[in-house]
């Protein structure tokens, strides 16, 4: 490589984690009714299509042990691993570790399953953006919780998701990324109010379809 160039090689392997579905999105179990699995991979799938077409992400490396989860999301383009069944950190560096095999080169990132609402564009400042720096995040809508944590090539890939993991992140010495615009890659689904909430920014046509299965969202 020459010197000032940029690397060779300036795309992200992202990690998407996708729980076993007869858990998935229990905060909507009174809103969605028989339509709560469905829902959930529907909302994953139009976050993980919504990726691919970031420029910026050269693959997503989805992590589940649901075979109707994982059969949806690979046809959607993503490759899928099995869940080593240890929590959503232990699912995440599964991820990461296929990532590296695939890419050993590329940033790795962690990207929740539930954006979906997700722009390319807006996920692509956030790369970039989060390209500055070791090890990165970006806040959820409640900025509480975490939709993003990355790390550059070579850096050691620590991700700390679960209740408060802004907080979290912010205490592992992790960057907060404060952006403008982005409001795609900050919403969150987990319940009724946050349904409504991407669905008025506007969602993929599979979750837009499930929603009108729902009465009120
Ligand atoms: N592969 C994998 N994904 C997980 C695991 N735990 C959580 N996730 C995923 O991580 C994200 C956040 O998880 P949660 O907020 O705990 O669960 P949720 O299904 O979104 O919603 P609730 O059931 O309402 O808590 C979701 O995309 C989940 O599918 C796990 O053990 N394995
Ligand atoms: C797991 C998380 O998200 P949520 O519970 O909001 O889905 C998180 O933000 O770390």
């Amino acid at each position: 490589m020459l010197k000032g160039m940029p690397p060779e090689n300036a795309g992200w392997s992202l990690v998407v984690p996708v729980k076993t579905l007869v858990a998935a999105k229990t905060r909507l179990t009174e809103a969605a009714g028989p339509h709560r699995a469905a829902l959930a991979v529907a909302i994953a799938c139009d976050t993980v299509e919504a990726a691919l077409e970031c420029g910026l992400v050269s693959r997503v490396v989805v992590v589940t042990g649901d075979p109707v989860a994982a059969g949806a999301l690979s046809g959607v383009g993503a490759r899928v691993v099995g869940d080593p069944e240890a929590g959503l950190n232990a699912a995440l560096r599964r991820g990461a570790r296929e990532a590296l095999r695939l890419a050993p080169g590329e940033a790795v990132g962690a990207l929740q399953a539930d954006l979906p609402a997700l722009r390319p564009a807006e996920l692509a400042r956030v790369l970039a953006a989060a390209a500055e720096f070791d090890q990165s995040f970006l806040p959820d809508a409640a900025e509480i919780g975490t939709t993003f944590y990355g790390v550059r090539p070579g850096r050691e890939f620590t991700p700390g998701f679960g209740g408060r993991s802004r907080e979290r992140h912010l205490g592992r010495g992790a960057k907060e990324l404060c952006l403008a615009g982005v409001d795609s890659v900050r919403r969150d689904v987990d319940t009724p109010d946050d349904l409504r909430a991407a669905l008025a920014l506007g969602t993929g046509p599979r979750t837009a379809e499930v929603a009108r299965l729902i009465v009120g969202a």
